[in-house]
């Protein structure tokens, strides 16, 4: 079985060709603000991504018609079980009105329909960012109109909970784990037993990240809406693109920021110092939410490179369990393994409805 795996972000696009669990390549291919920035919508960008795809397939040799299914990252979608569910016209249509939020994770659904209908293939998406396994007690905001959403790094940190169980000789559902995504965006999430219980919703709660901001104090950020000074769009971009490190520091880069350190810079030093702080807290806090029951605690995604973070947060919350650092992502992985199962009859695709 052959499957194409797409996994769109902000400014690439990652693919890979998988031969049932090989991969026989990866590639990212990279998209200059210059050639983005023309799309006023995410979801208007699929043309565009699919025809650097096409360019890549034919570069590598390959040939679309060799493909069984075609796989792309889920985006913003409504609260769902994780899962693989099937693109059809109906989840297209709302992958590109994007009610939930514009989001690159978007495209992955959209490209991988419009590529499947190109050979006959089936299309599917794979635990998008909304798959929500919350407790009715994790949705409590403090305000009935403001519930708490689930919107994380599911496909990524479900994959490597799944292969640090099995590292441990047991089953993801025998299993207690607080996983962090320490990407772009941060997610802290605790893993009960096979079910993302409770999470920071990566775009605006938790640790502040490279780029966002995280939780903030919300009688100032009230203060800073109405103060006049900006609009909602640059509010939203403060937050979410503008915000955290970035806010502080002027860059996105923790090499650079770790660079800075070792030639003295003190503010870099503690603005990373901060970033590890707020994600040490957090994995506190959801230790509270398995009730202290933490068989491990697994850190992955880009920051997990770093080992000054991985040490900074790893002295603060080794006395809660062991960390296992799993740098980088195993998403392309996951949404290969995630067609996989359904090709094989292993698990039935979801549909998406209203
Ligand atoms: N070897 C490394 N050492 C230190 N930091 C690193 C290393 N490699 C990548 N990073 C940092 O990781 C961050 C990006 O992480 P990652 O690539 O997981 O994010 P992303 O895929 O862009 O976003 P997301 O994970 O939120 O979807 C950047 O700040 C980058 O500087
Ligand atoms: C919304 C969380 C997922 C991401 O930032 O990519």
């Amino acid at each position: 079985m052959k499957v194409l795996a797409i996994n769109p972000g902000s400014t690439s696009t990652k693919i890979a060709d998988y031969e049932n669990e090989t991969c026989l390549w990866k590639q990212g291919i990279d998209h200059p603000s210059s050639e983005i920035n023309v799309f006023s919508r995410v979801g208007d960008q699929y043309e565009y991504r699919i025809a650097l795809v096409l360019k890549t397939l034919e570069e590598k040799g390959t040939s679309l018609e060799e493909f069984d299914a075609v796989v792309g990252r889920g985006g913003m979608l409504k609260p769902l079980v994780g899962g693989t569910y099937l693109v059809d016209d109906y989840l297209v249509n709302i992958l590109q009105d994007a009610p939930g939020g514009e989001h690159a994770s978007n495209l992955g659904g959209i490209m991988a329909y419009h590529l499947g209908q190109r050979i006959h293939v089936p299309a599917y998406i794979v635990d998008p960012v909304t798959v929500d396994e919350m407790d009715p007690v994790a949705r409590l905001s403090g305000l009935p109109e403001l519930p708490r959403l689930s919107q994380s790094h599911a496909l990524n940190m479900k994959a490597v909970a799944r292969k640090v169980a099995h590292q441990m000789g047991k089953a993801y559902q025998d299993v207690n784990l607080i996983v962090v995504h320490l990407g772009g965006g941060i997610s802290v999430a605790p893993h009960c037993k096979g079910k993302m219980i409770d999470v920071n919703n990566a775009n605006n709660e938790g640790p502040y990240s490279v780029e966002r901001c995280g939780t903030l104090p919300v009688y100032q950020l009230v203060k800073l809406c109405y103060s006049g000074k900006y609009s909602e769009k640059e509010v939203l971009t403060k937050i979410l693109k503008e915000g955290g490190m970035f806010a502080y520091l002027g860059t996105k880069d923790a090499r650079e920021a770790e660079e800075r350190i070792l030639k003295g810079d003190l503010t870099a030093k503690l603005v990373l110092e901060g970033l590890c702080y707020q994600v040490a807290k957090e994995i506190g806090a959801m230790a509270t939410v398995l009730a202290g029951e933490v068989d491990r605690i697994i850190l992955t995604g880009g920051l997990a490179y770093s080992e000054f973070i991985v040490r900074e947060i790893i002295q603060r919350v080794s006395f809660i369990a062991q960390v296992i650092v799993s740098p980088g992502e195993e998403e392309m992985t996951a949404l290969a393994l995630g067609a996989l199962r359904v090709l094989r009859g292993e698990e039935k695709a979801m549909t998406y409805e209203a």
